[in-house]
């Protein structure tokens, strides 16, 4: 069902054809939903050159986002003279490659209707004579209805004088029997608008209705909502609309609203589901109260409007909601799966530019709002962030981390001072050995998201750490090893952690893919913490090791990190979902400071001062 807005009512669609050069028609065909059929209409249009925005996109993209018009159709690929239903055989095959046939085209067919249409002489649309020889009189359809409500209710009073045969149920009607209920726009000009009286010309009532006919109309929802009070005083009233004669560009469970220029198509199920009226949404928990099961799989809408940024919508059970065009439009599907980040993916030779370097003192970090949006503006575009001037010390560390964040409590506990003699767990970390490029928690079901280091005290020599961009590393991989890329983000790598009274386990991929963006969303890379590897068939051992080798070698490549030594003073903060982090081996004295923060109350954090959706 395709519904227009303001005076227009058929939204044209651009023909995929080449010759059409783009050119938008009011009737174009879908590609047929048989795949062996699409694939015949694809090589009839093809025949010349192939079409670059066909290649490689799904039946259904196709049959979603292109369409063929009527000038690559004759009269016999359609149904009947009136119809402008295809064929179930029908294949594109006039006007291919250049506009020689157009005259045996059905496009060229309504053209010449349509002059005929517009001349004082045209006889009335077949339809429509079918329609006024069962009811009422066919002026009374197509005169000018300029009309107040009162009027129209006159119109309806006199109405009973038709004979009604049968009592049509006007809330019971489902689109298929292309019998609308009750669209009727009391300042509709019918006659002026020949588009509206072709479109009734178009459709297949298949029975035509029994019970009496108000006229052919279509109301907003403001004025539905006064006719109802009429049709329900009046049961055997119904009211035929301007049938949308559905141009097979959309399904019956679509509605196809235009806002801000973007044509946007809705499900109907999905928008019922988002209704937003008190009954259905508590505003004051943000939840929904509405019970999906009772909503009709055939949910239908009997008449809506767009109108101040609004959609305003009657349902089939005489249900209203309204809807924000702006949420509509932000949660498109489409919106979401081609957003694109804004992460800036970085290398050595980057971030040897300081200016690119996020740092601020905890002085103005405290004082200047600016300065703390600056933190995490650098967390969200790099993964990584400074803070100097801390006093050093757990308390102070924790002080400044709490301003924005709360903590992560993890078995380690909530804040943690650690160095290699004060041993409070079993770890690599608590020894003064190298630590090569990990993310922690790969164990965790979910790795804590933002991890902070604070070096307190700093008597050794050695003791450099590092950071590395692990989705730029993603990046190279993805660029220069296809195979090993997609090998990573699919194949689950084991982690466990144990110690007394602890033992976490988990496995997930290194690359992990966001399953909506299909960007890298976190890389779980620590191999420390490998578990025994049991989750591959040993066909696929050794390919899963030279993988991992083309990995590390590129996380071991020193122009992918930045190397530092963290003194008493500077708080690091990194994002442990993107940069990984290590540690040189260091003689002397040497104690860190730290703790851990949720990833989603990370997220939450970013979403809430707007550098994320
Ligand atoms: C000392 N601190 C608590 C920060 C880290 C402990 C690390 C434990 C584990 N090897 C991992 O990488 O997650
Ligand atoms: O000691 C350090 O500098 C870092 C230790 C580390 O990598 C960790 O705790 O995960």
């Amino acid at each position: 069902m395709s519904f227009k807005t303001d005076s227009n009512m058929h939204l044209a669609k651009a023909c995929v054809v080449p010759i059409c050069e783009g050119k938008k028609f009011n009737l174009v065909h879908k590609f047929p939903a048989d795949t062996q059929r699409s694939s015949e209409w694809q090589n009839a249009i093809q025949q010349k050159e192939p079409i670059l925005k066909l290649q490689d996109k799904t039946h259904d993209a196709i049959r979603k986002r292109y369409f063929v018009c009527a000038r690559h159709f004759g009269i016999n690929s359609y149904k009947n003279i009136e119809s402008r239903s295809l064929n179930l055989t029908a294949i594109p095959h006039l006007n291919l490659t250049n506009l020689d046939e157009y005259s045996k085209s059905k496009a060229y067919q309504l053209e010449q209707s349509q002059q005929t249409e517009n001349s004082p002489k045209k006889a009335m649309p077949t339809i429509l004579n079918k329609l006024a020889a069962t009811s009422i009189k066919s002026e009374s359809i197509i005169k000018p209805i300029k009309r107040t409500f009162d009027e129209m209710h006159e119109t309806i009073m006199p109405i009973s004088n038709v004979k009604s045969t049968q009592n049509i149920n006007t809330s019971s009607h489902n689109s298929n029997e292309r019998v609308k209920i009750c669209r009727a726009n009391l300042d509709y000009e019918l006659k002026s608008n020949d588009q509206k009286i072709e479109a009734v010309n178009e459709c297949e009532i298949k029975d035509e209705p029994k019970g009496k006919i108000l006229a052919l109309l279509e109301v907003n929802p403001a004025q539905y909502k006064k006719l109802l009070s009429v049709i329900n005083s009046n049961s055997n009233v119904v009211v035929i609309d301007n049938i949308e004669n559905d141009l097979n560009t959309l399904d019956d469970n679509e509605i196809e609203i235009t806002v801000n220029e973007n044509e946007i198509k809705i499900d109907k199920f999905w928008l019922r589901d988002h209704c937003r009226c008190g009954s259905c949404f508590d505003f004051s928990t943000n939840q929904r109260s509405l019970n999906i099961l009772n909503i009709p799989d055939n949910v239908s809408i009997k008449c809506f409007e767009l109108k101040d940024n609004k959609l305003n919508v009657i349902w089939d059970d005489d249900h209203e909601s309204t809807y924000d065009t702006d949420f509509l439009l932000k949660n498109q599907y489409e919106n979401l799966s081609e957003a694109k980040s804004n992460k800036i993916l970085w290398t050595k030779e980057y971030m040897s530019i300081p200016s690119n370097v996020c740092r601020v003192s905890m002085r103005d970090y405290m004082s200047d709002p600016d300065i703390s949006r600056k933190v995490l503006k650098g967390l969200c575009l790099n993964g990584f962030a400074f803070i100097e001037g801390v006093q050093a010390t757990q308390q102070n560390t924790e002080f400044v981390i709490r301003q924005l964040f709360p903590i992560h409590k993890t078995l380690f506990g909530e804040m943690w001072t650690f160095s290699d003699e004060k041993k409070d767990h079993m770890d690599t970390a608590y020894t003064n050995y190298y630590l090569g490029p990990h993310n922690d928690n790969t164990y965790f079901n979910d790795a804590s998201g933002l991890q902070i280091l604070h070096c307190i005290m700093n008597q050794c020599t050695g003791g450099e750490n590092f950071l590395i961009d692990g989705f730029q590393v993603a990046e190279k991989i993805k660029t220069g090893y296809p195979d090993t890329y997609e090998r990573l983000t699919k194949t689950v790598v084991p982690a466990e952690y144990m110690e007394k009274d602890y033992h976490h386990k988990y496995y997930a991929p290194i690359i992990n893919l966001d399953p909506i963006t299909n960007e890298v969303v976190q890389i779980r890379f620590n191999l420390y913490d490998r578990a025994p590897l049991n989750t591959l068939p040993r066909n696929q051992i050794r390919q899963f090791y030279k993988d991992l080798k083309i990995l590390i070698s590129e996380l071991e490549n020193s122009e992918n990190r930045i190397s530092f030594k963290l003194e008493p003073g500077t708080v690091l903060i990194f994002d442990n979902w993107r940069v990984l982090h290590g540690r040189h081996a260091y003689d002397g004295k040497r104690t860190m400071t730290g703790c851990y923060v949720q990833r989603s109350e990370y997220m939450s954090v970013l979403r809430v001062n707007g550098f994320i959706k």
